[in-house]
Order: structure tokens, then sequence, then C-alpha cells
């Protein structure tokens, strides 16, 4: 399972699986020169940094930003998702292929709302062995959220007030849930029980019980939503990073509750928090959860091949007094 939200000027996520593809921070450069399977080559273009699954010198994104801030994130929508084969005198633009695609073309949600209709998502493979991945995607920039999916009744571009996006189901059903929890609330509640009885609160938080706590998608997606909108956070880069963390680790899956056979478990194998103003990607992993950060502007960005960070994934304590 995965989350996305955005939070303040920042887009981010945690990617929820039980292996990892050994994907790296990756910067992508604005000369590197993107071959798209449709014919179009573009080999000047925006820079972008995001986490990729880096393979021969092309970044499989799962998740990125863009120079202007525009940012993507795809997320598993098994079952929902349709891409069929290229069609004549249509946009096809290969699954794999979307977030570049649009990163490197365009500058915020307004123009790629325009774009998203007409665009014919492709099954066409990686390679043989990465074969398309069920996804449907969050696009933000500093202003707004849209998703974009794509089911067997076509293409659906939703406006995303909130801000959050998980898995399945389809994202109008995920917020149309939302109503079910119109009455939970941050604030402390007085007794409604019934007006002949007066309940005393035993702690602070009581009137968010009903809120769900299970790891499915849809419990995530009102989980992330309560936390991200009921947010409080000092003003400052560093709080509001912090924060941002804070927001994915209420949806954050432990090693062990979601298990898929054997010694197999789905958990948050990272978290992510892109400055969609400087570029600078904040990342942490499951077993190391020192903010690490790598800064799209500290590169040259006037050149041709990836730039990709190994992420930083031992773990590590600080010791105070030795
Ligand atoms: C599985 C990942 C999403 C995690 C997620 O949403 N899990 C939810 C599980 S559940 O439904 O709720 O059970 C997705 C996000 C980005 C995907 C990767 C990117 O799309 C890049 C390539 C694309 C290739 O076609 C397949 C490998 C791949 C490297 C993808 C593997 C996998 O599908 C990734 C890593």
């Amino acid at each position: 399972m995965c989350t996305c939200i955005t939070y303040h000027h920042y887009f981010g996520r945690n990617l929820d699986l039980d292996h990892s593809y050994q994907e790296e921070v990756t910067i992508t450069p604005r000369h590197l020169s993107f071959h798209f399977r449709n014919g179009t080559v573009l080999d000047h273009h925006p820079a972008m940094i995001g986490m990729a699954y880096n393979c021969d010198g092309y970044p499989l994104y799962y998740d990125a930003t863009n120079e202007y801030g525009l940012s993507i994130a795809g997320l598993n929508f098994p079952n929902n998702a349709v891409y069929t084969p290229a069609e004549e005198g249509r946009i096809n633009v290969a699954a794999f292929e979307l977030i570049p695609w649009l990163l490197a073309q365009y500058q915020s949600v307004a123009e790629v709302k325009n774009v998203l209709p007409q665009i014919h998502l492709t099954n066409e493979a990686f390679a043989p062995a990465l074969p398309s991945a069920p996804l449907h995607w969050m696009i933000a920039d500093q202003n707004e959220s849209i998703v974009f999916e794509v089911t067997k009744d076509g293409n659906h571009v939703y406006d995303d007030p909130i801000g959050v996006m998980t898995n399945n189901p389809t994202f109008d059903i995920q917020l149309w849930n939302l109503t079910k929890y119109r009455s939970v609330s941050s604030e402390q509640a007085p007794s409604t029980f019934a007006t002949q009885l007066q309940l005393d609160a035993d702690s602070l938080g009581m009137s968010g019980i009903g809120l769900p706590g299970d790891w499915s998608s849809s419990s995530r997606f009102v989980k992330a939503a309560f936390t991200k909108l009921n947010s409080a956070a000092p003003d400052q880069e560093n709080h509001l990073v912090s924060q941002f963390f804070h927001i994915l680790g209420a949806v954050e899956q432990p090693r062990g509750c979601s298990r898929l056979g054997d010694d197999k478990y789905e958990i948050t194998i990272y978290s992510s928090c892109c400055d969609m103003e400087t570029g600078i990607y904040y990342y942490h992993t499951y077993d190391n959860s020192t903010i690490h950060a790598v800064d799209l502007h500290a590169e040259d960005l006037n050149t041709e091949k990836l730039i990709a960070y190994r992420l930083v994934d031992e773990p590590v304590f600080d010791f105070q007094n030795r």
C-alpha cells in the first residue's frame, strides 16, 4: 500500500511494498535524451528529481518533481487500471513513461489537466522482465492536486481538494467515504452520549475515536486526510518537513501487520517529501529514520546522464554518552 500527500509546498509519499528494486534518489538533468515509444524524442527539458529504479540509464520513476515544482507519484491500482495497445492517431504513452512525459513538457497542474484526457496509456513494457504496473497517479503543484485514473470506462481526472491519495478503490469513492467520519474531531468534544448520562473524558484524542487504525487503503486515506487537515506546525522549513513525515508516519506500515505469505510483509520502504519550491528531496527509510536530503540545484543540470544517490538504509544509533 502506499500513501501520497501534499502539505504546504511539499509533495511526498510512503512507498509500501514487500521488496525493494534498489531504487535511488535520481536526478534527470536537462539534456538526458528521452526516446518515447510514440517516437517523440525530447533531449532538452526541465530537470527532475525523485525516486526511481534506474535501468540501463533510464529513470523508472515512482515519484518525481520537476524544476517548476510539478510533481507526480504512481501508486498501485490493481484490478482497476486498464492500459491497452497503442492506437493510430492518439497520444500513446506507455504507463512507465507517464512521469517523464509530463514532467519533461509541463510546468503546472492547470496545463496537465488539459492534456490528460487526450492521453492514451498503453501497456507497452519497459522490458520483458518489467511488465507495466497497474497504477494511478497523484499530480500536484504548489496550488492544487489532481488524481489521474484510467479504468475500463476511460480516463478520469479528479480534483483532489484534500491533497491525499492511497490505492483502491477509485478516487471518487475514497472521497465519498470520508462522509462516514464527518463527526470525528481533533477537539475535546462534550459528552453527547445521552442527555441523562454525562461521561467524563479519560484522555485527549477521544473525539478521534471512530477513525480507522488498520492499514487498508481506504482506512489510510481517512487517517492521512484527518492527520493532514488537522496538522499544526510552525511555518519554518525544518518544522514543516518534520511535520510532513509525521503525517506520513500516521499511516506507515510496520513489518508484520500486512502479511503477504511466508516471510513476506508489506512495509514502508521509504517515505519522501519533496520541496516543490526548491527541488530538495528529503527521505527516510524503514531502518534509518534520519532524514536525508538531495538537492536538485546542487548538481550541474546541463548534462546528459542520470545522477543517482543510493538510499541510506542501515540503522544508525546516535549515542549521547559514548
Ligand atoms: C508497487 C509500487 C506502488 C506501491 C503501492 O502502491 N503499494 C500498494 C499495495 S496495495 O495495492 O495497496 O496492496 C509501484 C510504484 C511505482 C512502481 C514502479 C514504477 O512504475 C517504475 C517501474 C515500471 C515497470 O513497468 C515495472 C517496475 C517499476 C519499477 C514499478 C514497480 C512497482 O509497480 C512500483 C514500485
